[in-house]
């Protein structure tokens, strides 16, 4: 009886199936991915699902933002080539950031149980956010063996074989987003996902040129892949994503003309794709951004660094009088709202904190004027080190860390 009641997850003579692992990715490395994710997500796979694969990046001029992932990618692969005893065995054969928003869910399956499914060897999930904290629902689910179902919490991870030892499912979301960063492993190199992402960025992100601004401005992919569509409804997720956070798309007329009108022949959607500005309430942000995305992308990194500006604004006003005067950057106009398609009602439902979630806190237009510089620095800086990066991820067919000092050295031989 004490046998039984006190058993291991695997007895000596089975292998292990799985393995959970607290804190695998640190907290700003999660904030890092979410970032991503809502600024490049698009409509997923399945109903109520919003995505964000590798590919994608690089095909939308944003392959610097595939840099973030190339550490984890490799930690990951080590821990499962090493639990499941299979050292230089496995290629990555797909890497995805994935929402499961209101109303999703999967039912009892293995990851491996479609023919074309059928390379895949090993899972790994990280969760990037917390049940009870972001979400309500979306426990996983194994139907036999320990552990039986695990409750995500920001920064563990999960790993398991992708076959029918571990049949598994997720419950239903039921309030607020829950993330993941998914990977699937496989032992055919047929499927290496890293081939087709070389292929891409060397198609896209091949030079750094300090003065091309444009070289990490985001470029929209079609627009159907940003509809999310949910019952009889639907919006655009790029207008949902700013709106959530108290922000409007304005239009781009140029501030000496009064001319804020949009051609009225002109399909609403396709305005995502052009020039735009900024508003919130009565305010419009003079920036103009080149395209939806660009702007949804900066109002995403204001918001993972408004923390961090905050308390920084807070140290350099005590007793300072050098505060700087972006207020001439917003102006205080009705502007003209774009009129775009969004069920705000709805997007709310979808995307909208869960009640558990920090408070939402006051935008400061000064704080935002510095991340719109900060926004320009990361990328650019990930935008130089892809350059570097490229040449011997293309040489040697794979995605993985350069050691910087080796980059010096033969840098400085080649030289
Ligand atoms: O997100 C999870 O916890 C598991 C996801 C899953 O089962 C899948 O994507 O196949
Ligand atoms: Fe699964």
């Amino acid at each position: 009886m004490a046998t039984t009641a006190t058993s291991p997850p695997t007895t000596a003579t089975e292998d292990p199936v799985r393995l959970l692992i607290p804190g695998f990715l640190s907290p700003e490395t999660c904030k890092e991915l979410e970032f991503v994710h809502r600024s490049c997500g698009t409509a997923g796979y399945r109903p109520s699902v919003v995505s964000t694969s590798l590919p994608h990046l690089a095909a939308t001029s944003c392959g610097h933002l595939l840099l973030p992932f190339v550490p984890i990618r490799e930690r990951l692969r080590d821990a499962v080539e090493s639990f499941f005893s299979c050292h230089f065995e496995l290629f990555v054969e797909f890497t995805g950031l994935v929402s499961w928003c209101k109303g999703a869910s999967i039912g009892w399956h293995s990851d491996d149980n479609k023919p074309y499914l059928r390379q895949r060897a090993f899972t790994a999930v990280c969760y990037l956010n917390s049940h009870g904290k972001d979400f309500k629902g979306g426990i996983l689910q194994f139907q036999d063996g320990k552990p039986s179902s695990v409750v995500p919490v920001a920064g563990d991870v999960v790993i398991y074989t992708a076959d029918n030892r571990n049949v598994h499912c997720v419950d239903e979301v039921t309030e607020g987003e829950r993330l993941t960063l998914t990977l699937w492993f496989t032992r055919d190199s047929a499927y290496d996902e890293d081939p087709k992402l070389l292929n891409f960025l060397s198609q896209t992100s091949w030079s750094y040129e300090p003065a091309d601004q444009n070289s990490y401005i985001p470029l929209p992919a079609s627009d159907n892949m940003y509809w999310f569509s949910y019952e009889q409804s639907g919006f655009d997720i790029r207008c949902a994503r700013v709106h959530i956070l108290g922000f409007s798309f304005r239009a781009s007329s140029d501030g000496e003309s009064n001319n804020t009108s949009v051609a009225p022949a002109e399909d609403p959607i396709e305005l995502l794709g052009k020039p735009l500005r900024l508003g919130r309430g009565d305010d419009v942000f003079m920036k103009i951004f080149a395209n939806s995305l660009h702007a949804l992308q900066v109002v995403q990194f204001y918001y993972w660094k408004a923390p961090e500006l905050a308390s920084r604004r807070k140290q350099t006003t005590v007793g300072s009088e050098t505060v700087c005067c972006p207020t001439i950057q917003v102006q205080q106009s009705s502007g003209t709202e774009l009129p775009l398609p969004c069920n705000h009602g709805l997007a709310q439902t979808i995307f909208g904190s869960c009640s558990n979630a920090e408070p939402e806190f006051a935008l400061e237009w000064d704080d935002f004027v510095l991340a719109v510089a900060m926004w320009e620095n990361y990328s650019e800086e990930l935008k130089k080190e892809l350059s570097t990066f490229l040449p011997y991820w293309l040489s040697s067919e794979t995605i993985f860390v350069v050691d910087s000092s080796e980059t010096t050295q033969i840098l400085g031989e080649g030289n």
